[in-house]
């Protein structure tokens, strides 16, 4: 035979075993356990029943669980699968996940300022290398990073003469001519001494829509002018 005050269900706290203890009666051991007699066990079960039951918000916390839980892996799944193909299907940089869809043929449509999406990729090739010459391929990589800073700047030139089939060389099974028409001489020259602000000017000009600037200095007149107007356009 126990006091009452020491009766304890496990899972009770102080306070639940002290309302507990109110309806009972004593407590007895039974091999060795406590063990609960109570007249009032109708009582007790209710009060076990109770705490064993979840309430309706514990259920509503669950299930938010539970939605939270299925609604991460289904968002972890998703990226798994279809980033994952995408990063191994698209091997551009960073500044090509920006262009428009299309990439390059819908980016040479758009008019503006010269597009980074109109940057050559490495699928650009010659067709004929060797035709270059002597210059071989030097000279095409010369030429190519003309192009990537001209854009399609020939729109607005007022010279008129086209790429020899020999230079022309495909971009995305289009050639570069199809792409930017035809390569001509600049219309405008800013010509100035080191340190004159001639980049203040380019930058300037090239605020305007219609303008299309290089993006690097081409040193033609002073370093490359032996490369002839061919290599200038
Ligand atoms: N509007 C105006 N007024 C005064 N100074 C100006 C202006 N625009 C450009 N600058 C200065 O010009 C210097 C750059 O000139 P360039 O672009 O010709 O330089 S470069 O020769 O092409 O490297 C550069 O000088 P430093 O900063 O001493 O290099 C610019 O600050």
């Amino acid at each position: 035979m126990q006091p009452r005050h020491n009766t304890w269900l496990p899972g009770a706290s102080l306070a639940d075993s002290d309302v507990y203890t109110a309806g009972l009666q004593e407590t007895e051991y039974s091999n060795g356990k406590p063990c609960i007699t109570s007249t009032h066990g109708d009582m007790a079960h209710r009060f076990i029943s109770s705490r064993s039951a979840p309430s309706s918000s514990r259920l509503n916390a669950r299930f938010a669980v539970i939605c939270t839980i299925s609604l991460s892996f289904t968002y972890v799944c998703y990226n798994v699968i279809f980033c994952s193909s995408a990063i191994m299907t698209k091997q551009g940089s960073s500044e090509d996940k920006r262009c428009p869809p299309g990439g390059l043929a819908e980016a040479g449509k758009v008019p503006g300022k010269p597009n980074r999406c109109t940057r050559l990729t490495p699928d650009v090739r010659f067709a004929a290398p060797g035709a270059q010459g002597a210059q071989g391929a030097s000279h095409s990589r010369n030429r190519s990073k003309h192009v990537l800073c001209c854009g399609n700047r020939s729109r607005y030139s007022s010279s008129s003469s086209s790429i020899p089939a020999a230079t022309e060389f495909t971009l995305n099974n289009l050639t570069v001519a199809q792409k930017y028409g035809n390569k001509k001489l600049p219309n405008a020259l800013i010509v100035g001494v080191k340190k004159g602000g001639t980049r203040a000017v380019l930058e300037f000009i090239r605020i305007h829509p219609d303008v299309r600037a290089l993006g690097t200095e081409p040193h033609f007149f002073d370093r490359h002018y032996d490369r002839g107007l061919d290599w200038y356009r």
